[in-house]
Formats: C-alpha cells, sequence, structure tokens
C-alpha cells in the first residue's frame, strides 16, 4: 500500500456524451490537492461513436470485443507520454449502471492499460460501493471536498457538473475529512445534456445545441416541464443516481413542439432538475460551481441563475478547470485507492458503510514506464 506523500497521478475519464477521453495530472497524497498538472483531450472518432453507442445498456457478457478496442486505442493514446507519472486512474466507459439490479459497468481492461502504459493503474471504482449498497455514483464528492480546501473556501458550497447527466455535490468544507458526517451530500441530479443532444441528433443532424443558440431563440412549454418533474425520481430522497437513458423518453414530451422549443423546453427541464436537487441541500451553499460541458450553454446557465437563490458560476472563477474536473477526480481517487482510504462514504452513494473501490493492476516487470 502507497504510504502518504506527494503522488503524481494521471486521471482518464470518458464521460456519458461519448465525446472523448479527458486525460489531466493531479500532484497529490489523496487527501490534499498540491497542484495540477498537464491536461489532453482524445476525441473519439464519429466510427468510435457509433461503437460505443451501439454497446450502450451491454453487460459483460455480450460480445464487446470491438467497443473494448476503442476504450483501449483511445487511452493508451490519451494517457502515453505524459512525464513522470507514478499511476494511473482509469474510469472506464459507463455502457450500463443500475446500481439495484445488474450492477454497474464500465467498459475497459486496466490490467492491459496497465501492460501498454508501463505504469500502475487504479480502475473498476465503483463495483466495491455497489457490492456494499451503494448507487456507485457519484464518485468526484470525495475530489470535490479536496477541491473545496484547495480553493480555500469558508462557508457550504456546491459543485455541479453538467455533463450528459447531471450531479450535485454540497460540501461543509469546515469538517476535517470528506466521510466525516455532515461533510457532503451528494446525488445526479436528473438529466443535464443527454436528452438535448439526442434532440439535436434526432432533429438537426447536431452534438448539441452549441452556446444555446437554439434553445435562445424558443418559448419552454411549461405543460411538459411540470410533466417531466413528476417523475418519480424527483421524489426520492438522495443519494441517488441515473443511468445516461434513463430520461430517453423525455423527448416524447416535446415531440410536437417546434425545434426552437424543444430545445428550450430540454435546457429547462435540465435546470429545473438542479431546482428540485438543490432543495435537499443541508443549508443553502454560498455559491454553485458548475462544471461539465452544460456550463459553456448560456442558456442553461442563465436559466439556473434564475431559478436559484445562490451566485452560479463556473468553475473557472475559482481557477479550476471545468472540461478537466473529471479526469483530475479519477487521478484523485486513484491515488486514496493506492493508500487504502474511502472513495464513498453513505451521504456520497448511500453505501453502507465509507468504502474504498477500485482494483489496481501492476505492469509486468521489465516494462518500460508511459
Ligand atoms: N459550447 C457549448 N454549448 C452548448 N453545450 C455544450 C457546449 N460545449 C459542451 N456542451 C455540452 O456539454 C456536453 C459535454 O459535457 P461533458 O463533457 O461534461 O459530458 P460528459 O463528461 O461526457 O458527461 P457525464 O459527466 O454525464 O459523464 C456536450 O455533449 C454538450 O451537450
Ligand atoms: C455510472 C456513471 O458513470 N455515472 C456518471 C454519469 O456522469 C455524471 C453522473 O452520471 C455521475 O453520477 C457519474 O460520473 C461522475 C464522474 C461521478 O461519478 O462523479
Amino acid at each position: 500500500m502507497l504510504k502518504a506523500g506527494k503522488v503524481r497521478a494521471l486521471g482518464a475519464m470518458s464521460g456519458t456524451s461519448l465525446d472523448g477521453v479527458d486525460a489531466a495530472v493531479v500532484e497529490t497524497d489523496g487527501e490534499t490537492i498540491f497542484g495540477f498538472g498537464e491536461t489532453r483531450y482524445r476525441a473519439y472518432s464519429a466510427a468510435d461513436r457509433a461503437v460505443l453507442r451501439a454497446a450502450l445498456g451491454k453487460w459483460p457478457g455480450a460480445d464487446l470485443d470491438a467497443p473494448a478496442r476503442v476504450v483501449q486505442v483511445a487511452h493508451v493514446d490519451a494517457l502515453s507520454g505524459f512525464d513522470a507519472v507514478d499511476l494511473v486512474g482509469f474510469h472506464g466507459q459507463t455502457l450500463a449502471h443500475d446500481p439495484r439490479g445488474r450492477g454497474t459497468h464500465q467498459l475497459g481492461d486496466g490490467a492491459a492499460l496497465a501492460e501498454a502504459l508501463g505504469v500502475p493503474v487504479v480502475w473498476d471504482f465503483r463495483s466495491a460501493d455497489v457490492a456494499m449498497g451503494g448507487e456507485g455514483a457519484p464518485l468526484a464528492p470525495f475530489f470535490h471536498f479536496a477541491c473545496a480546501r484547495w480553493i480555500e473556501a469558508a462557508g457550504p458550497l456546491a459543485f455541479l457538473n453538467l455533463g450528459g447527466v447531471g450531479n450535485i455535490t454540497w460540501i461543509d468544507p469546515a469538517k476535517p475529512r470528506p466521510d466525516t458526517e455532515g461533510a457532503l451530500l451528494a446525488f445526479d441530479t436528473g438529466p443535464a445534456n443527454a436528452p438535448l443532444n439526442d434532440l439535436m441528433q434526432e432533429r438537426l443532424g447536431q452534438d448539441c445545441d452549441r452556446d444555446g443558440a437554439l434553445a435562445r431563440r424558443g418559448q419552454v412549454e411549461d405543460g411538459a416541464l411540470e410533466l417531466f418533474l413528476d417523475d418519480p425520481y424527483f421524489f426520492r430522497m438522495p443519494p441517488k443516481s441515473l443511468d445516461r437513458d434513463a430520461f430517453a423518453d423525455m423527448i416524447g414530451l416535446v415531440r410536437e413542439l417546434s425545434d426552437a422549443d424543444a430545445a428550450a423546453t430540454l435546457t429547462a427541464m435540465a435546470a429545473a432538475a438542479v431546482m428540485r436537487g438543490m432543495e435537499h441541500c443541508p443549508a443553502p451553499p454560498e455559491r454553485l460551481l458548475v462544471t461539465g460541458g452544460g456550463r459553456k450553454n448560456p442558456v442553461m446557465m442563465q436559466m439556473l441563475a434564475t431559478a436559484l437563490d445562490c451566485p452560479v458560476l463556473p468553475v473557472e472563477e475559482v481557477g479550476l478547470d471545468g472540461d478537466m474536473l473529471e479526469a483530475q477526480a479519477f487521478a484523485f481517487l486513484a491515488v486514496r485507492v493506492m493508500r487504502g482510504l474511502p472513495t464513498s462514504c453513505p451521504s456520497t452513494t448511500g453505501v453502507r458503510a465509507a468504502v474504498g473501490g477500485g482494483e489496481v493492476s501492476y505492469p509486468l516487470p521489465g516494462d518500460d514506464e508511459a
């Protein structure tokens, strides 16, 4: 087991939007952040994305040779050639997530990646949490706690990730550790960009509503918004988590609307889901720091700002990198796993007791470093 001390960890995250792999270096002992290092983005090609999309919803045991190759090649590309990396945190590509049923499935082979890179790889971060009754997600909250310390936050604050799915972490930075009672509350708020991206693909053949250009021209359909907010997910107490396509039917609610009105309504749904989520915060946060691609959508950000009582700011306002925060999270968590520290606790995933997930694979002796 790794002793306390500064480690250069390289994290890799490929999110639910299937755009590519983010890679980022963090210097940390798994408790304190000492600094952030080099970052890289390796996009999936259109062909890669089609292969991964076809594999969504599949579980181990299915024929996954083609998507597994896509994941391996993209990660070797993304993670090779970084300076003096001590270990890698490899999230893998989530294909399916059903924590109360079949479990959670992140495609990727950490042993093969350790072989290819020549450094230890920590992977399969979510299974242990699910096995102990947890949601297996979100896992970034322990890193968000360290970020709150890094930015020297004094009062309660919240991080919001607007990816394919949205997830929020409320933090009391005055607590000594992330697994101290009352330090964190975390959960998936609801769908964020995934349904909007699906709409844009279906109607206009575009990846997303870039800069909110289409939604800006539309009107929100309040009836559809109300129906959406009736979903039982919003009445469940946190912790709770979602599969990417859990709300795929939302497009049905806007089917009769014009392109612009449908985009405006789906954007409003993403913001309203966050507003509902904020009602669970143990104390009002002083600010909501937004990470993930949704922070680049000014219409979504404006809707959030209008709906909430606290300032809504992109994480860049406090010197963090909103494109890389999740990759950095898995670098940080990898160090925690190596040190035998927990990566989730009852208030972040609903797990029975604080648990350290993750499997460690080592390269065979004699392999060169990445
Ligand atoms: N300029 C922009 N305007 C509007 N939307 C944008 C913009 N840039 C990114 N996005 C949205 O953000 C999405 C990507 O977000 P992100 O990279 O955080 O997702 P992810 O990490 O794959 O998802 P998750 O966090 O759910 O795993 C894009 O698919 C798009 O919908
Ligand atoms: C199962 C899974 O991959 N969940 C992702 C997804 O993307 C956003 C949200 O849903 C979050 O719960 C999680 O990712 C982030 C990185 C997390 O675990 O904190």
